[in-house]
Formats: C-alpha cells, structure tokens, sequence
C-alpha cells in the first residue's frame, strides 16, 4: 500500500494547493449558516433592513469565493491525479519488462491487464475524490458539530450523541466492503481473462464451431462479476438509511428542545435555524460517507493488488560480478552437466547435458514433442537459469555477461512466429535498435521473404493485423527469421521455425544465412533439415541420447534409425 502511495511524491506541492483550497471552500460552508443565524435575528427579527443587506452581501461575497476556489482545486486536483497514474502506469510496465518467465507465470495476463486498467483509474479517482470532496466530509461533520457547539452547545450536545454511534458502525462497513471489492477485482479478471482468450483464439473457435461454448463460460464469468459487484453495492448502500436515520432522529430532537427553549426563552430563533442547519450540513456528510467508503474499499483492494506487482521480486537479474564489457564475438557454446526444472513444477525436463558446439558450427536438435528441446533453448539467452551444471558461452560461465549484452549478440526465433500490428518494415527493424533500410532489405532476402513482400500492393509497408493474421504460417515465419537476422547475432536460434518451409526454400535460406552468423541451432522434427546442420543431438525425455553427424547417428542410434525410417522408408535422400 505504502509503495503504490509513495507515488504522490512529486506531487506533494500541488496535492497541499489543492487540499487547502478544499478547507476555504469548507471554511465558507460552514459560516454561512452562523451569518444566516444574524441575520435573522439582528436583521429580520428587528426589522433592520441594512443590517440584512450587510449580512446578504457579505453571504453572497463567500458563495463567490467559494466558487472560484472550488475550480481551482478541482484544476490542482486533477493535476495530481492523473500525474500519479502515468506515473504509476510506466512504474508497472518497467516492472513487468524487467520479470523473468517465473516472475511472469505467477501472474495472470488478464490479472495484469485489469491492474493498469481498472486498479489504477480505481486509485486515480480516488485520489481526485480525497482532494476534491472527501476530505471534506469528515472536516464538514467535525466542524458542523464544533459550530454548533459555539452557537449553542445545550442544542449541540444532542449531535454528540449520535456521533460514536456512527463512526463504529462506518468502521465495521469499511472493513467488510474491502474484502468485498478485492472479490469483484478477481471477478473483473475473470471476465477479461474469458474475453482476451477468446479475442486471440477467435479462429479455432469458429473452426471448431465452438461458438455457444465459449458463449456461455462468458456468460458464467460475467454473472459471477455481476452478482458479486450486486452483493456488494448492496451491502453498502444499505448502510446509508441505518446513517441517515439515526442523523434525522438528531435533527427532529433539535427542532423539538430548540422549540421549547425557544419559548422559554434560553435560545434565540436564529440559534435554532443555524443549528438545523449544521445538522443538516452533517447529514449531507454522512450520506457522502457510503460513497467514500465504497471509493475508499475499491482503493485499498486495488492498491493491494498494485502492491504485490511492484513488491514482486525480480529473479534472473545480472549477477553482481557479470562484466559490462564482456561481450560474445565467437559464439562457442558449452553445456556442462546442465539439468534443468522449471520453477513452478519438481520434474526435470532436462537430466545431465554435456556438449559443445564449436565457433561456426551448425547444430541441430531433434527428439520427440516434449522431449525438452525448447527447454534446452532457453537456457542459452539465459531466459531460465540451469538448476544444476553450468553453461558456457566462448568459454566463460554464462552469468559472467550482463543479460543486456548476451542476449543483443543472440537472434531467437520462437516457435510459433509473434508479429506487431503495423507494417512489416517495422516488424523487421524491430530486431535492432535504429536499423536502416538497407539492413532491412538484407536481413528479408536471407530470410528469403523479400520477394513475397515486394509482390504485395504496400510492399514493406503492408500493414500486418493483429498477430499477423493476414500472412500465411510460413510467410509469419520467414518475417520473425528475418527479425532476428538483422541483429547479425553471433549464435541464432531456430526453434522449428521452418517448419512451413518447402524444402527448396529451407535450402536457400540457411544457404544465404552462413556468412553473416557464427553458430546456428536449429530445432526440427524433419530429418531432412537435421541433415543438412554438421551435427545432430538427440534427445529424449530430457536426456541427450546422442550427438554427432548423420551417418554416425544412424550406424549408433536405434531410435534415429526408427524417425529415419519413419519420414523416408528404407532409402533416404541425400539432401544436403
Ligand atoms: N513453462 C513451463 N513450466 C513448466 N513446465 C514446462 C514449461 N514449459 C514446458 N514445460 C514442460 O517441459 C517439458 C519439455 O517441454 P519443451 O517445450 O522443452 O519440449 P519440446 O521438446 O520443445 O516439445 P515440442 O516439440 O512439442 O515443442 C514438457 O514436459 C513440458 O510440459
């Protein structure tokens, strides 16, 4: 909570403006009743015509003031507000760009998606709320009772009895509607998590004709919100009448005394109007409190939530001692008795893995779904860190570079293709900061995309849909190839990304990608593609079975001879 408020820093100055500009306007509420009380009973009582336009005139000249300093507050107000709420947007993205994959998998996309939407303006709101009007209420109620007090504490006493009465009973709303609120924020995600799964797999929904599916797990989602959010409007609304009741039984109690003393002559009759009027004053404060409470239930669950992001320890972070000028030139890699579990499961995918693959060489990986060769993968931009053994990259342990620089000297293709909306020049340049033209161009035809691209009516300036929709698998494919390639990484990394390949284009591409890489990995499951890297590794169940040329796989590995003869028969082609 402390660390999502600590964000009003900057804007203590504006936020101190703002607030004494709320007790003007509240030092003006409250007097206005005191200077109706004379003029009732200096001016109208006696008659005294100018003593009434004095108390008018002054009356007026406050309502103005009050006004004004209203604006401005409400200006300085919103200042402040909407400043912490950048500000608090960019904290969160930095934090989220700086979280590991394990950071990442502890929160939910729709969690997170619902933080910077309806948490923050939650908080922003409020925040507006407390400078405008919030604090005024209790101020109001204090003030209208301390008032009252001076123009008559015999009539003012009968407000202190209902006082306590009131605060425990607020004390107890705030409490359960917070727990409340942290309910209906699960519930906001809930509903966001249904929708953006069913935004990004719309086509396989309607592939699959799983349309009333889909529609009534929304529905499931979305009345658990609505019911929820019900529940506990309904709860906080009810507590408004049980605070207003008991308010409007004080107000009847000072009408009636004020009546009798009035008639004893122990108060003036503008005593008693003034003193109505504060309580109405008081009233009006009260009925503001269910409001507040409710703004204030939803910022404490929003700011909690908000809190845990931030508190979230980030953990694959530069290592003290990693040298900042360490940088990979010849893109030698080295697996030293490497195993490997994922932080969120106690099964290994990886057992015991030792291999080099020399400066140049080119290294593929084969092995059934599962078998961990993704796994394997991520460990070498260091997205994962090894649980046993070491890495090595151009001979030295892989925490000893900073994260920044090893993984600049590194192109990665994931498996399925991942592209921005917007055109594809942009897509391709997104590989390098400040990349020209003519890298561009370079980096698309090794990827051998450049000709589909110039046949298109935009060309580079094709605008993709979102996630790419509008390109075929393999075209998506040779884009996120060509991303890659344009950081002239020292070591690439395939990770089936030519799978939608003809074999011809496949060819030409790692043909045209030789010169400009020191080491290439490539993960398949298509032993023509295994063929033409200068060695296979094989792995299975996370264990590397084997690791050497083609020919010394199929004269030692059994398993290598059955995915042979599984994809060519007896006889294979020589296709390198
Ligand atoms: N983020 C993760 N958290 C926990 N377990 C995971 C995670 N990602 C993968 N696994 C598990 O690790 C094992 C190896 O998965 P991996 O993706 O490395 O296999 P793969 O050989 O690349 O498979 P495929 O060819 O199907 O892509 C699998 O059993 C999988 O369930």
């Amino acid at each position: 909570m402390r660390s999502v408020f600590s964000f009003l820093k900057p804007y203590k100055l504006t936020a101190v403006i703002a607030f004494l500009l709320m007790l003007v306007e509240l030092a003006v509420d409250l007097l206005l009743p005191f200077f109706l009380g004379k003029m009732i009973d200096y001016g109208i009582q006696n008659g005294d015509l100018n003593n009434i336009v004095m108390w008018g005139s002054i009356m007026i000249a406050m309502a103005l003031f009050s006004f004004i300093t209203g604006i401005t507050n409400s200006f300085f107000a919103s200042h402040v507000s909407w400043g912490f709420a950048y500000d608090i947007r960019e904290r969160l993205f930095r934090k989220i760009q700086e979280f590991s994959f394990a950071n990442l998998n502890r929160f939910a996309t729709s969690h997170l998606m619902t933080l910077f939407t309806n948490d923050v303006r939650q908080i922003q709101n409020t925040i507006f709320m407390a400078l405008r009007i919030m604090a005024k209420a209790p101020l109001l109620a204090l003030g209208g009772v301390i008032m009252a007090f001076i123009v008559n504490p015999r009539l003012a006493i009968i407000f202190l009895i209902s006082v306590p009465v009131l605060i425990g009973f607020l004390l107890w709303v705030l409490k359960k509607a917070s727990k409340l609120f942290s309910r209906v924020q699960e519930k906001i995600d809930n509903v966001n998590q249904v929708m953006q799964e069913n935004l990004a797999g719309m086509r396989l929904i309607k592939a699959f004709f799983r349309r009333n599916h889909e529609q009534d797990r929304f529905e499931e989602a979305n009345t658990d919100l609505r019911d929820t959010t019900r529940f506990t409007f309904r709860f906080i609304e009810a507590s408004m009448p049980i605070l207003l009741f008991v308010m409007n039984l004080s107000i009847i109690a000072i009408i009636w005394f004020g009546n009798t003393q009035s008639i004893a002559g122990t108060a003036d009759v503008g005593d008693v109007v003034a003193i109505v009027n504060y309580a109405m004053r008081v009233a009006m404060a009260i009925s503001m409190f269910s409001f507040i409470i409710m703004a204030l239930s939803r910022t404490k669950a929003s700011a909690e939530r908000i809190g845990e992001l931030l508190d979230e320890e980030v953990d694959l972070l530069d290592k003290e001692d990693a040298d900042d000028k360490q940088k990979v030139i010849d893109g030698k890699v080295e697996f030293k008795h490497v195993s490997f579990k994922y932080p969120t499961s106690d099964d290994y995918v990886l057992r015991d893995i030792s291999f080099t693959v020399k400066p140049g060489e080119k290294l593929a990986i084969i092995g059934a779904t599962g078998s961990g060769k993704s796994s394997l993968f991520q460990l070498i931009p260091r997205l994962y860190d090894t649980t046993y053994g070491e890495l090595y990259i151009d001979d030295k342990p892989i925490s000893s570079y900073k994260l920044d620089n090893l993984r600049k000297s590194i192109g990665y293709v994931p498996q399925s293709p991942l592209l921005f909306s917007g055109p594809i020049i942009d897509n391709i340049a997104w590989g390098k900061d400040n990349a020209t033209h003519d890298e561009v161009l370079k980096a698309a035809s090794d990827a051998q995309i450049h000709q589909t691209i110039m046949d298109l009516p935009n060309q580079y300036q094709t605008q993709i849909g979102q996630k790419g929709v509008n390109l075929s698998g393999g075209q998506k494919q040779r884009i996120s190839i060509a991303r890659a390639l344009i950081r002239k990484p020292r070591i690439l990394m395939l990770d089936d990304s030519t799978s939608a390949l003809d074999l011809a284009t496949e060819a030409r591409l790692l043909e045209a990608i030789q010169d400009d890489l020191n080491t290439l990995f490539i993960i398949t499951q298509k032993i023509s593609t295994a063929m033409k890297a200068d060695r296979i590794l094989l792995l299975d169940e996370g264990k590397m079975l084997s690791i050497g040329t083609h020919e010394e796989l199929l004269k030692e590995s059994e398993l290598y001879q059955r995915i042979v003869e599984s994809q060519f028969g007896k006889e294979y082609p020589d296709v390198r």
